[in-house]
């Protein structure tokens, strides 16, 4: 069994920081139906996000909050990611999911207000980072089941930042180098 197990308590000495080859590696597709393990180390990493909101937990374990995290920040060569945002209404939506393909997305962009961070990047990177306005992805989840998503707003950036994490890219590849702050006439900016 790996370090990540369900009842481990990923803190963040656990994520690997910029440097690290494997936040630029094209990660390997997960064995379906997913092992034990790998269901394990998904449910630690989706309370690990839970942690990083929690005001009490976030300062006893010392966590930067977190909406989303992949597996190879986390130092495992797996293409699998958590998601854990609340909307507006103060819901929560949380995801666990493998192998996670975008199979067509808009043509319209849209952009964090705050530009993007990075829990792997201990550094400010201003600009805004274009992205798909809307997205569909299919992926699977513990059950091995596959899932078909829409997404949208916050949900579709936090999805597209995780997804491009399993392929190597991080946030600040897609910032202007000429004019950080650049925007394209279509662009929507989401705060
Ligand atoms: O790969 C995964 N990561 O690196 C954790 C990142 C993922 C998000 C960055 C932009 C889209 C996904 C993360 O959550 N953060 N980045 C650093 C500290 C702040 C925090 C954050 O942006 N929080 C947030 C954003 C919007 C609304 C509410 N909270
Ligand atoms: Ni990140």
């Amino acid at each position: 069994m790996s370090k990540f197990t369900a009842d481990y308590i990923l803190k963040m000495n656990d994520i690997v920081r910029e440097g690290d080859p494997i936040l630029r590696t094209v990660t390997k597709e997960v064995e379906l139906p997913l092992s034990k393990e790998d269901k394990e180390t998904l449910l630690c990493m989706l309370q690990f996000l839970k942690n990083s909101q929690d005001p009490v937990l976030s300062k006893k374990y010392h966590l930067r909050g977190g909406v989303g995290l992949s597996a190879n920040q986390i130092g495992l060569d797996k293409r699998m990611f958590a998601v854990y945002v609340k909307d507006e209404e103060g819901n929560a939506h949380e995801y666990m999911l493998v192998n996670p393909k975008i199979i067509s997305h808009s043509v319209t962009k849209s952009y964090l207000a705050d530009g993007e961070g990075c829990l792997s990047v201990d550094r400010p990177v201003p600009g805004f980072v274009p992205r798909s306005e809307r997205i569909k992805v299919r992926a699977y989840d513990l059950d091995g089941k596959e899932v078909v998503l829409r997404l949208k707003g916050l949900m579709s950036i936090v999805f597209q930042h995780e997804i491009d994490h399993l392929n190597g890219i991080m946030f600040y590849d897609h910032i202007n180098k000429e004019n950080p702050f650049k925007l394209p006439e279509d662009a929507s900016i989401k705060s």
